[in-house]
């Protein structure tokens, strides 16, 4: 018989020992960041064996394998008999069980098949969509499953809601014709198996059910939860309502306040201590969180810690210079955190990243913003300008905008054409037989423009591709026909725009394209700089944390305001909580940085940074709040975030790390109110415009008697 270590409570607080060892049928632990969840969970654990339970009935349900993961390795540091534990995912943990219940348990598809088969029905369905079109419908496939709303229960009215079910109604009956099931399914199944009267063997397996992230809990989950719970069961869960932004999958915050009604003598354990950040860290995130009017209200204090510097605001002028900034505070060695809210933000990151050679990691979907399809097609068109034989390039752009040659019969009299003339493949496009006059016109006006292409910069020729070839218009009437917004399909190529400025020609271009592929593929095992989205960088902290694009119409994001009025609210919050998810995964410093521009247009900053006392840049274009959260509340306690105002003065002599001794020529206010000043600088071969204060804080300026 394994023994099992004594839990060492005297290293937890007050309200973690409380909560480790707390009786009754449900307990409810709610935490705020870095107050040491994870700790209490796996301790629990660990009491509850030696208190005597027996592995085999107990379960711990986490949401990511790698929690799964860390937890079995702590769990076995105290007992052998941690191996009896069912430790998984909610989806690992509900397989397991459906493959011993006897139930045949089909292939399971990933989402490329998933996104195949979407594709298969569309086309069939004579429905116009693009790749974006799939993944929003795979997203609300997913939604509803997650809700328990199936194809055959739902009761809709509008047009576009009719289609939408039809479609997801095909969708479920092809899985079920190729006998295959999507991740959701284990879900369903499981829970219909649990809804099956001969299923009391499961039902009474875990005595002890214990789940964490309670917070992104979905119905089906929670539903099986429920039902796996014996009458003389015990559920100890713990989460943060705050941290709760997986809204678009189905998971509301909602179910911990659920719990804590269903089961009236429920204990509730707030954790209060945050360990990991400084005090001026944890002030601005509950400050921010605070505006949040869905939610468990709970005051965190910190152990004590305080920061060299408050956050501090950065004010680059574009996304180019945020990312030579953050490039310039790398020289520094600590371990940092670039988070963004769109991977799309993460471009000009990797671009800087790659080109001073700098290893970094990032997740393979957060780089991919040189295969968005919007991009595969500019490229396509600067291929074909380099190579008029590129066969694939030519097709792909063919019709992108439309030039009303369809099917491929044309390919074989053009590859004909082109041999007996000896000219290229685009050259002989006008000449095809049998056109008709509209598309000899189209098909000649190509040539000519992608011929022009060669004549003209990179940056002219990607302009040229959307505006004169009509790139962007196609977007636009492709956005209309699918009934998705413009703006959101024009991204990538807004962004390209930006992109492209760094080379002289599409063939630098190219080759850099292939460099970052190359250097994502790498994956240095400890590296300095982690670049992640908001989403993904939940549960992991950092020393230092750069949150970069803070706009208005990014966070919170355009999408999440195309909503019912009646859920702007809701989605509003969730974008808040993202924000302080963000926010909180710093330790000792936080840089919050809004550009003046993006994507080469004037942006205002996310509203916010308003709640968080930023007062500089422009209004966001667009204030689209809804009436019922508080605007402008009154802050008491409002957190530090300004810059140290020093003085500076015309002929200062400053040093720079990198280019050594400089005077100042220029101080240049930013936009009046903003805080931190930019000055310009002589060097001995250069003048350079910096950001005072954010130079000097980190540590890049020093004053002459400072050195
Ligand atoms: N009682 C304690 N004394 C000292 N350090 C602690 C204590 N409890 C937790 N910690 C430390 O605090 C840090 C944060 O803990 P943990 O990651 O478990 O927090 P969390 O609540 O899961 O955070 P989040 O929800 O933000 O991801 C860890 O480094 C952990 O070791």
């Amino acid at each position: 018989m394994p023994t099992v270590k004594d839990v060492d409570l005297s290293r937890l607080n007050r309200e973690q020992r409380e909560a480790v060892t707390a009786e009754g049928k449900a307990v409810a632990v709610f935490a705020g960041p870095g107050s040491g969840k994870t700790t209490v969970l796996t301790s629990r654990a660990a009491w509850l064996l030696q208190q005597g339970v027996t592995g085999g009935r107990i379960l711990v349900v986490t949401f990511t394998r790698a929690a799964a993961r860390e937890m079995k390795e702590r769990l076995a540091f105290h007992t052998a008999a941690a191996r009896d534990l069912t430790i998984g995912t909610f989806h690992s943990v509900f397989l397991r069980l459906l493959r011993e219940s006897g139930i045949p348990v089909p292939r399971l598809i990933g989402e490329g098949e998933q996104a195949g088969m979407l594709r298969e029905l569309l086309a069939e369905k004579k429905r116009p969509w693009d790749e974006d079109a799939v993944s929003g419908f795979l997203g609300q496939i997913g939604y509803c499953k997650n809700h328990l709303m199936l194809p055959e229960r739902m009761n809709v009215r509008k047009e576009k809601n009719i289609a939408f079910r039809d479609l997801f109604h095909a969708y479920e009956r092809l899985k079920e014709d190729r006998r295959v099931w999507d991740y959701d399914d284990i879900l369903i199944q499981f829970y219909r198996l649990l809804r099956r009267p001969g299923s009391h063997s499961f039902r009474n397996r875990y005595l002890h059910i214990l789940v964490d992230e309670f917070q992104d809990i979905n119905r089906v989950q929670w539903e099986c939860i429920r039902l796996l719970l014996p009458p003389e069961g015990r559920l100890f869960v713990v989460g943060d309502d705050d941290q709760s932004i997986y809204g678009f999958r189905g998971s509301d915050p909602g179910y911990m306040l659920e719990l804590v009604r269903s089961f009236p003598d429920a204990r509730r354990i707030v954790l209060k201590t945050n360990y990991r950040s400084t005090e001026e860290i944890i002030r601005a995130g509950q400050h921010l969180i605070a505006h949040n009017r869905h939610r468990q209200p709970k005051e965190l204090t910190g152990v004590g810690v305080r920061g060299s510097e408050s956050p501090v605001w950065m004010e680059p002028a574009d996304e180019e210079e945020e990312a030579r900034c953050i490039l310039e505070a790398l020289r520094d060695g600590k371990e940092t955190a670039v988070l963004y809210r769109t991977s799309t933000q993460a471009r000009a990151m990797i671009d800087a990243l790659v080109q001073e050679n700098v290893p970094f990691s990032v997740a393979a979907g957060d780089a991919a913003f040189y295969r968005r399809w919007q991009v595969v097609d500019v490229l396509s068109y600067l291929k074909l300008a380099e190579n008029p034989d590129d066969l694939d390039a030519l097709v792909r752009v063919i019709n992108r905008p439309k030039r009303y040659l369809f099917g491929d019969e044309w390919m074989d009299g053009l590859w004909f054409l082109s041999r007996k003339t000896g000219r290229s493949l685009l050259e002989c496009l006008p000449e095809l037989e049998g056109l008709e006059g509209y598309q000899k016109k189209h098909l000649s006006r190509m040539v000519r423009e992608v011929a022009m292409l060669r004549e003209l910069s990179l940056t002219e020729a990607v302009e040229r591709i959307r505006r004169n070839i009509g790139y962007d218009d196609f977007l636009s009437s492709m956005a209309r026909d699918l009934g998705q917004d413009p703006a959101s399909l024009r991204e990538p190529v807004e962004e390209l725009s930006v992109a492209v400025r760094r080379h002289p020609d599409a063939a630098s271009l190219l080759s850099h394209i292939q460099t970052v592929e190359q250097r994502v593929r790498e994956k240095p095992e400890h590296p300095q700089v982690r670049l992640m989205t908001f989403h993904r960088s939940k549960g992991l902290e950092f020393d230092r944390v750069f949150l970069i694009g803070l706009h208005a119409m990014v966070i919170p994001h355009r999408r999440s305001l195309q909503v019912p009025e009646k859920w702007k609210s809701r989605a509003w919050e969730e974008e808040r909580r993202l924000l302080y998810v963000g926010m909180t995964r710093a330790r000792r410093e936080l840089h919050l940085s809004v550009s003046q521009t993006r994507q080469g247009r004037r942006v205002g900053p996310s509203p916010f940074l308003k709640e968080l006392g930023y007062r500089g840049g422009e209004p966001p274009p667009e204030r689209t709040e809804p009436s019922q959260i508080p605007r402008n509340r009154p802050n008491p306690e409002q957190p530090q975030l300004r810059h140290r105002k020093e003085p500076v003065r015309i002929g200062d002599e400053l040093i720079h790390t990198r280019w050594g001794e400089g005077r100042v020529t220029g101080i240049i206010p930013l936009d009046g109110t903003a805080p931190g000043r930019k000055v310009a600088l002589r060097f001995e071969t250069e003048t350079r415009t910096l950001h005072y204060e954010l130079s000097r804080h980190l540590g890049l300026l020093k004053r002459t008697e400072e050195s």
